[in-house]
Order: structure tokens, then sequence, then C-alpha cells
């Protein structure tokens, strides 16, 4: 089966089930200088050893998403350089089930503008982004442990639940 799953807006109470946004604030800066404005902290990543980068470009392609990975032992950040993407996350039921399947039913499809950026929760799942127009370049930063389950494998990806298949737009 496909599920249809419209294109939401980036904003803390919206991806919470996901993880933690990362936006320009509206409150005051913490510091200012001559023609700069600071706001900090305004978000936690937790880690414990140094974090790796990796670099995506992601490119313009059909909108449908069949698999997802998992992190259950780190939190990732994740941003764009230069233009929009578009990010599909499923809800982690059991961090400590090494079976789990993503379910479609959970499924979100969040635009990440640039000048934002999120802290993909653990366990969360997610796919890689995608272009939400132009091929796009987007950056993610995780801690450079091995993860329980062993998702440093070269094919992490999981299918959903009864093989079902999302479409997004
Ligand atoms: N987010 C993304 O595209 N990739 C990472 O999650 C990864 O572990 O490769």
């Amino acid at each position: 089966m496909q599920h249809q799953v419209q294109i939401e807006e980036l904003t803390p109470e919206a991806f919470a089930p996901y993880g933690k946004v990362i936006d320009l604030p509206a409150g005051a800066p913490s510091k200012s200088g001559d023609g700069w404005d600071c706001w900090s902290y305004i978000q936690m990543l937790d880690a414990s050893v140094p974090l790796g980068f990796g670099l995506v470009v992601t490119r313009r392609r059909e909108p449908v998403v069949d698999a997802m990975e998992r992190h259950v032992s780190r939190e990732e950040l994740l941003l764009t350089f230069d233009r929009e993407i578009i990010q599909p996350v499923a809800r982690c039921a059991d961090i400590d089930d090494p079976d789990e399947r993503p379910d479609p039913a959970t499924v979100k499809c969040f635009r990440i503008k640039p000048g934002q950026a999120v802290v993909i929760g653990r366990g969360v799942w997610h796919s890689p982004a995608y272009a939400a127009a132009d091929d796009a370049r987007y950056l993610f930063g995780i801690e450079k442990k091995p993860d329980k389950f062993g998702d440093e494998m070269v094919h992490p990806w999981v299918n959903f639940q009864s093989g079902d298949t999302i479409r997004f737009g």
C-alpha cells in the first residue's frame, strides 16, 4: 500500500516526536556586537565522543520512500547548505527492539530551509533527505561510534511494515 503524505513546515511543536529544531529565535540575542547578534545556546546535542560529519548531495527524484534507517544510540544534527530539502521521518516505537520496522502511519515529511537545522532523536527513523526542487547539498553530524544495532553497515535500510511505501508532496 502507498500512503500519501503532505509536506509540513518545520516547527518545534510538529517536529517534537522526532527531535529538536534549530531556527532563528524570536527573542532577544544573548550577546551582540557591531553588525552581529548571537543567540546561545539555542539547542543541545548529547554526545560523549567526537562528532563525525557527512555530506550528502541529494538530487531530484521521485518523492517516494520505501525504507529508512535509525541510530538508537546517537542523536544526529542535519542542515542544508544551499537549498530546501525534505526530510521524511517516522517514530521510534521501541528503541530496544532490534527487529523494529518503520511504521508508515507515523511518517511526516518536513521542509528544512537554509538557515534551519534539526537534531534527529535517538531511534527516530529517517530516509536520506530529498531535494525540495533543485539538487541540494546537506550536512549531517553524528557521534563517531558504533551504534547498538550495527547501523554502520553500508546498507542500514529497513523497509516499512507490510512493505508499504510513502509518496509525499
Ligand atoms: N541523514 C543521512 O542522510 N544520513 C545519515 O543518517 C547516515 O548515517 O548516513
